[in-house]
């Protein structure tokens, strides 16, 4: 009997180019020997509903979409308790995480890692009871993916983060908040915070891949304090361009279980859709909770 698969997608991530490449996807998958059942979703966080009451229905789930696209699914996994490898076939504008993972822009060859790939075991990020494939961030730069209108972001693609960061660069809000891992604690004044399971946030790669694995069961946190002089206003901007760490200015350490306190709420995003604002929240690290299809190593 022919294995079947469900591909779920978003037809309206990024700039819709899935429209052109669908029979082409789906002939792949026919000519690996599934029988396929496409699903485009309809609704936010449709994802989930049918995972919980469709998937066990088939040999192979695929998505495809963007970070938020993927995010539901993941999420939709672990709030159902499923245990199952997924493929991914990135769509969207940005794409952090299939950057991470290698997965090709190329929808063909993506879905080709599908067929011919195996399943990597990645870490999968809790926010409270959400969950998180690539970045739980708040601050400046990180309203941009959620609040930059769609079309302006498939029109500017990254350029739109960098525009719209750059001009909140002028006036950037200030947070007091406080970090508590392992035995450490960190309270200081924050205009960016970034919990990362991932080597590219928001299309940049802030933290060398040497520095980071995606299945040790530890998130990456990246916080940039607020400057109180030019020189370190200057030494922020620096380390932006040049996509470094800068310990003048900025914080960074791995911990898998980060607890977060503030006197005020703050807005976060997961995955550049919005998390919800909160004063305090716990994030941890789910170790190897999720199986991704992929045709390379990752660490
Ligand atoms: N039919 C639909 N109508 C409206 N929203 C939808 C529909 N299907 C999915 N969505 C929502 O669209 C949101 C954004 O989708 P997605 O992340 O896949 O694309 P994108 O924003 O273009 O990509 P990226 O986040 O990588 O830039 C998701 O959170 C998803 O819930």
């Amino acid at each position: 009997m022919k294995k079947k698969l469900l591909l779920m997608l978003n037809p309206h991530a990024g700039k819709a180019e899935v429209k052109n490449k669908l029979l082409d996807i789906v002939d792949l998958f026919v000519k690996a020997g599934y029988d396929v059942t496409v699903r485009p979703t309809q609704r936010r966080l449709e994802i989930p509903d049918i995972l919980r009451d469709e998937a066990a229905q088939f040999d192979l789930v695929v998505c495809c979409g963007g970070d938020g696209t993927l995010n539901e699914t993941i999420s939709g996994l672990m709030q159902n308790g499923q245990k199952r490898t997924i493929g991914y076939i990135p769509t969207g504008t940005v794409n952090d995480f299939a950057t991470s993972l290698h997965l090709s822009k190329n929808m063909l060859v993506a879905a080709e890692t599908i067929i011919k790939g195996f399943p990597f075991s990645c870490d999968v990020g809790q926010f409270g009871d959400r969950y998180f494939s690539y970045v739980a961030a708040f601050g400046a730069f990180t309203e941009v993916s959620y609040q930059t209108p769609q079309e302006f972001k498939n029109f500017l693609g990254r350029t739109a983060y960098i525009l719209e960061g750059v001009k909140r660069l002028a006036n950037l809000a200030s947070y007091h908040v406080r970090f508590d891992y392992d035995d450490e604690v960190i309270e200081d004044d924050f205009l960016l915070g970034l919990i990362t399971n991932s080597y590219s946030v928001g299309g940049f790669r802030f933290i060398s891949q040497d520095r980071i694995s995606m299945c040790d069961g530890k998130m990456e946190v990246l916080l940039v304090k607020t400057p109180h002089t030019l020189s370190e206003r200057f030494a922020i901007v620096n380390a932006l361009l040049h996509q470094r760490i800068d310990p003048e200015v900025m914080y960074f350490f791995n911990a898998s279980k980060v607890k977060v306190h503030t006197l005020h709420e703050i807005a976060w995003t997961l995955d550049g859709e919005y998390g919800g604002s909160w004063t305090d929240v716990e994030v941890a690290s789910v170790k190897q909770a999720v199986d991704i299809l992929v045709d390379t190593k990752v660490k």
